[in-house]
This record gives structure tokens, C-alpha cells and sequence, in this order.
């Protein structure tokens, strides 16, 4: 990673539910005294994270916490997406109670997206709901899924099917964690990151490239990208005016293909990959993209080693059966995020089910 600059700050801005998302190195040993600040008389907290993130980082965590006079519970899951299940919520939840937290506890969420949203999820039902902090430590999770509040959990049927909107109280994104990524986890991140460029701002494409190429600031690269995200949140967050429903770029065929595959296949990013290629597609097909701009994207893509061939195996009705489940289609009809062109992007009610088809085996080739 190029070399950090001091901490920076980005502001999500939601009225009293504002707050800050900062990024820097070597933030989590001082975790313990933002959480004071932020979390005042609130003594008591679980500390949510998996098998994975536990023995790298929870120790620094813990301690710190503990320094500012925090009772600070570890509570670990099995690393992966099948732990973002109802029956995971039951079981953190079922310690947090034995740990004795209450209501004037909080839940410090120390992982990838699953963490995030399992952790975040479980804070917004404990005892009807308490505070929590996401401390993100994947390029996903540091880019997109600890901002904004979407927290939740998988059905088998399909994903995130159960949740809610439960602003975090802080972000803390140390990208220091990132050190420690395998190369599958650290790529699939580019998927969101792509995904942002795409639908706000097509200049962020070179500086993509050029993190590729192992000359870009990538700490710079993630304040870029929380910004994007912060903005659109700070528009529409509950997802009500059709703007939030842009971060689903990709989304519609890709949260198929991940549960089709089986929770924990394929990572996130590389199932959202997938599904930037056939919206790519799509969006020259339905929207006047630039055929030129589309492979631009699926070049991109490819230099994280994302997949854009759809593997054997998937079943187009399967695909389709799942697709209809997806939170934006309503009374019947999809509404499913087209480019006209890059750095653009718009919520279309035109596209059909053989369109979906259509995209599908062009992914195939
Ligand atoms: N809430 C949102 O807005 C939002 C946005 C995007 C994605 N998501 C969700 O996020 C999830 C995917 O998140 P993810 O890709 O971070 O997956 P993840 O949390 O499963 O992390 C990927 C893997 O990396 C490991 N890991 C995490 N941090 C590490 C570190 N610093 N060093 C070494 N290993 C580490 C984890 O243990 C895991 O094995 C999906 O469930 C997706 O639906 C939510
Ligand atoms: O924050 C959002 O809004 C997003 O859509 C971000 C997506 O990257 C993320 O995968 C999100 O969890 C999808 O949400 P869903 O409502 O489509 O399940
Ligand atoms: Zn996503």
C-alpha cells in the first residue's frame, strides 16, 4: 500500500443520525478512546468478529477498549458468508444476553461485510436495538458496506433477505488491516470499487488502473470511494427516491448468482462481478453505452482476476427464480440499474426477462 497520509475524515451527514467515517493507519489502538467519546456512560460491549479477523486484530481491540474502562466481550463466528444467518443473529445475540449486555450496551462490528452487517444487524434487534461501530478490515467492507447502514442477514432463498436500516454511531477504517488480506479477498473489492466509478464518477477509473498497476494511493483510492457512497447515502437512505438503488449496479444478477452458487463459493465481489459484465452488457444494449466503454469495464475487472465468465453449473431458470426475489422488483417488474454511459447511471422499469436471459448467455461466452 502507498504511503498513508495522516488520518482523513469523511462526514456522513443524516441529521441525528450523522456521523464519521475515518480512515487511516494504525487506528485500532486508539479505537478505545474514540468509542469513549463516542459512546459515553456506555460501559458494557461485544465485540463481533470471525475466525479469521479474531487472531490478527481482536487482542489490539480489546485492549484498548479495556484501557478506557470498557467491559469489552469477544464474540466469534466462523469465518465466511454462511455466517450471515438468522441463526448466527440467534447465537451472538444468545451471548451477548450472556454476557450480560443490556440496553445501555454497544456492539463493535471488527471485520469484512459479513462482520459489518451481521454485527450491525444483531446491535439494531438486541434488545430493540443499541448502537454499534464498524471497524471494516476488507477493501469491501472499508469502500462500501460499513457506510450507510444496511445491516442484515441471508435467507437460504436468497440474499440479505432479512435486515434493517441501523446507521452505525462511527467508522473507523484502518487500512493498516489490509496488510493482511489473501489476494481473492483484497481483488474482490475492486468489484464495489468499479461499481462506484461506473455510477458516479468515470474519472476514478484511472486511478483504479493505476492501483493495478501498483502505482496508485490506494488509502486515497478508499476515501474517494467512501465519499461516493456517503453522498448518495446522505440522499436517499432508505433507498426511497432511487438514487440508493444505483449502489445496485451489478447487484441484480450478481446476489443470484452468489446464492445460487451457495453462500461462501463465491466471495461478494467476484458474484458482483459477474453481474457488472451482463449489466455492462445490457446497458449498451438498452441505454447506448459506448461498446467501447462496456470493455473498458470488463478489462478493468479482469486485472483484479475478477471472474466475467459465468462458470458451468448455473441454471438460467435457477438464476431467474432468485432474480424475482431481489428487493427491486416490484408488483411484477424489475427495476434494474442501466450506464448510458460511464459515471451515469439510472434506474430502468424497461427491462424484461428475456433481457435477464439475454445477459445471462452472453456472460456464458
Ligand atoms: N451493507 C452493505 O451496504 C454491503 C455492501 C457491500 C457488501 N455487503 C455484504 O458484505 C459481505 C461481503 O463482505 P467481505 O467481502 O468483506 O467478506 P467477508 O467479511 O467474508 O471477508 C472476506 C474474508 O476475508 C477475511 N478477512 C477479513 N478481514 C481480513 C483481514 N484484514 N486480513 C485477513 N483476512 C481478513 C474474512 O475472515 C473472510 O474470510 C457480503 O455479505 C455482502 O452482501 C454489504
Ligand atoms: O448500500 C447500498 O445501498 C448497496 O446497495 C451496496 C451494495 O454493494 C450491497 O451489496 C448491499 O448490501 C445490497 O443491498 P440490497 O438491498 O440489494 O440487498
Ligand atoms: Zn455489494
Amino acid at each position: 500500500m502507498a504511503a498513508v497520509p495522516a488520518l482523513q475524515s469523511v462526514p456522513v451527514n443524516l441529521g441525528p443520525r450523522s456521523y464519521t467515517v475515518q480512515v487511516g493507519s494504525g487506528l485500532l489502538s486508539g479505537i478505545g478512546t474514540e468509542v469513549a467519546e463516542k459512546m459515553g456512560e456506555r460501559k458494557s460491549c461485544a465485540v463481533i468478529t470471525d475466525s479469521n479477523v479474531g487472531p490478527l486484530y481482536a487482542d489490539a481491540v480489546l485492549e484498548s477498549l479495556r484501557a478506557v474502562g470498557k467491559n469489552a466481550h469477544l464474540i466469534t463466528v466462523p469465518a465466511g458468508e454462511a455466517s450471515k444467518s438468522l441463526l448466527s443473529a440467534q447465537t451472538v445475540c444468545g451471548e451477548m444476553v450472556r454476557a450480560g449486555l443490556d440496553r445501555k450496551s454497544f456492539v463493535v462490528a471488527l471485520g469484512g461485510g459479513v462482520i459489518g452487517d451481521l454485527g450491525g444487524f444483531c446491535a439494531s434487534i438486541f434488545q430493540r436495538g443499541i448502537p454499534y461501530v464498524q471497524v471494516p478490515t476488507t477493501v469491501l467492507s472499508q469502500v462500501d458496506s460499513s457506510v450507510g447502514g444496511k445491516t442484515g442477514v441471508n435467507l437460504p432463498d436468497a440474499k440479505n433477505m432479512v435486515g434493517a436500516f441501523h446507521q452505525p454511531l462511527h467508522v473507523i477504517a484502518d487500512v493498516a488491516t489490509l496488510d493482511s488480506l489473501h489476494k481473492r479477498e483484497w481483488n474482490e473489492g475492486f468489484a464495489e470499487i468499479i461499481k462506484h466509478a461506473c455510477i458516479r464518477d468515470a474519472s476514478m477509473l484511472e486511478a483504479i488502473d493505476a492501483v493495478a498497476d501498483g502505482a496508485g494511493d490506494m488509502a486515497d483510492l478508499i476515501r474517494r470511494n467512501i465519499a461516493i457512497k456517503a453522498a448518495i447515502v446522505e440522499a436517499d437512505e432508505y433507498e426511497t427516491l432511487g438514487l440508493r438503488a444505483l449502489l445496485n449496479f451489478g447487484h441484480t444478477l450478481g446476489h443470484a448468482v452468489e446464492a445460487a452458487a451457495g453462500y461462501g463459493a463465491m466471495l461478494h465481489g467476484e458474484a458482483i462481478s459477474l453481474g457488472l459484465r451482463a449489466a455492462a452488457w445490457l446497458s449498451v444494449k438498452r441505454a447506448g453505452l459506448l461498446q467501447t466503454d462496456c470493455d473498458r469495464i470488463i478489462a478493468l475487472l479482469q486485472k483484479f482476476e475478477l471472474p466475467t465468465r459465468l462458470p458451468e453449473g448455473f441454471d438460467t431458470d435457477e438464476l431467474l427464480r432468485i432474480t424475482r426475489m431481489d428487493k427491486k422488483f416490484e408488483t411484477g417488474k424489475i427495476r434494474f440499474v442501466l450506464l448510458p454511459k460511464l459515471g451515469e447511471a439510472f434506474v430502468s422499469k424497461d427491462v424484461t426477462e428475456a433481457d435477464l436471459i439475454a445477459a445471462l448467455d452472453e456472460i456464458r461466452k
